[in-house]
């Protein structure tokens, strides 16, 4: 549906030109959720505004829906334009427009007769959940109705893809929720491509299909959302996904981890493994089997079951001790079970 080919988008700034986007080439297919999330100032607008052209890139290729946007004329661009929508972070909705009116905008613009418009507005506020609310002003909403009002306006035209520049940073946890979910159900129920950018793991998480990590103006990581929480590959990843999942464990277990260790028995030895797994496989039958046939002690420190797209995803801390070859042969089965399983290394105790 969208190819990014050797994208570089490059503003000239008043201290000098900023590389904001270098060499960026990604791939996102027909009726998927596609994250891009990074720090302030990474280059996630300037990417998805590269989407539509309202950047412009400094060389490269934007191909949306087989069609290369930059060899495209001014009409002809238009055009392509109608089959992609775009909601913003703070809604850009006219105040002196009643909610259906601004919903109806796109379509006006485009010349279509009033009888046209309503046919396709009034299914359009149903399914955005506003239909009752039509005749009111923005001021007379809510954040999350506004934003509402803002999905219906870029379905208008029927786009293919759904562009959302932090559609929901300005909106509290609750209504963040909605909002993502009726995007979703837009995705479902009308097929439409969704490129979400976001500085938040908890939207990627909740909707995205498959993400990618921008740092710098660079692509840093790209993988489906589960593989990327589960095996974060580059810091700047870690570092998005710790308030979803701590990268460093609390000081308390390490405390524990050492007094376990400490307590070790001659030819025993102790490993600090951190588990992590998503999908079919649950810990528990795994551990059990662990503990009966190697006959290893396992003593759980540290751990959450949380769920990514209906999807269990887990991650745990636990502190293996018997023989070292046990140890081995265990992280070696919990691997061929699909379970991602990192090494910690602990600090000798201090003998006292
Ligand atoms: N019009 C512009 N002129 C010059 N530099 C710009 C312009 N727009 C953005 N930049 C710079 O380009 C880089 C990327 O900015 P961009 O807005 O794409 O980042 P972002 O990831 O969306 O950040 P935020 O989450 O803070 O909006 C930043 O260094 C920014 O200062």
């Amino acid at each position: 549906m969208i190819d990014i080919r050797d994208l570089s988008l490059t503003y000239q700034g008043p201290k000098g030109p900023v590389e904001a986007l270098q060499h960026i080439n990604l791939h996102i297919e027909q009726g998927e959720i596609f994250g891009i999330i990074g720090r302030s100032g990474a280059g996630k607008s300037s990417l998805v505004r590269c989407i539509n052209l309202l950047n412009r890139p400094t060389s490269g290729q934007m191909i949306v829906g087989g069609r290369d946007l930059l060899k495209l004329s001014d009409s002809q661009l238009r055009e392509a334009r109608r089959e992609i929508g775009m909601v913003f972070q703070h809604f850009n909705l006219l105040s002196s427009r009643t909610v259906y009116d601004n919903a109806a905008l796109p379509l006006e613009l485009a010349g279509m007769s009033k009888a046209e418009i309503q046919k396709r507005i009034d299914p359009l506020l149903k399914l955005v959940g506003l239909d009752h609310l039509a005749d009111r002003y923005p001021a007379q909403i809510s954040g999350g109705q506004k934003q509402r009002v803002g999905i219906a306006r870029a379905l208008a035209s029927n786009p293919k893809v759904l562009l959302s520049d932090e559609a929901t940073s300005a909106l509290d946890p609750e209504t963040t929720r909605s909002i993502l979910d009726l995007l979703r159900k837009v995705n479902r129920e009308l097929g439409v491509t969704v490129v979400l950018i976001t500085h938040q793991m908890q939207v990627i998480k909740q909707i995205a299909d498959r993400v990618a990590v921008i740092d710098a103006g660079r692509i840093a990581e790209l993988g489906s959302v589960i593989d990327v929480f589960t095996q974060p590959q580059q810091a700047i990843t870690k570092s998005l996904i710790d308030e979803i999942v701590p990268q460093e464990l609390p000081a308390s277990v390490m405390q524990r981890v050492q007094a376990l260790s400490a307590r070790l028995t001659a030819g025993t030895s102790g490993q600090l493994l951190r588990l992590s797994y998503a999908g079919e496989s649950a810990y528990e039958p795994i551990l059990s089997h662990l503990i009966r046939t190697l006959g290893l002690d396992l003593s759980i420190l540290h751990g959450q079951i949380d769920e990514i797209q209906e999807q269990t995803f887990g991650s745990l801390a636990v502190y293996a001790s018997g023989e070292a070859v046990k140890i081995e042969s265990a992280i070696s089965h919990l691997r061929s079970s699909g379970v991602v399983v990192q090494v910690v290394p602990v600090a000798a105790p201090v003998k006292g």
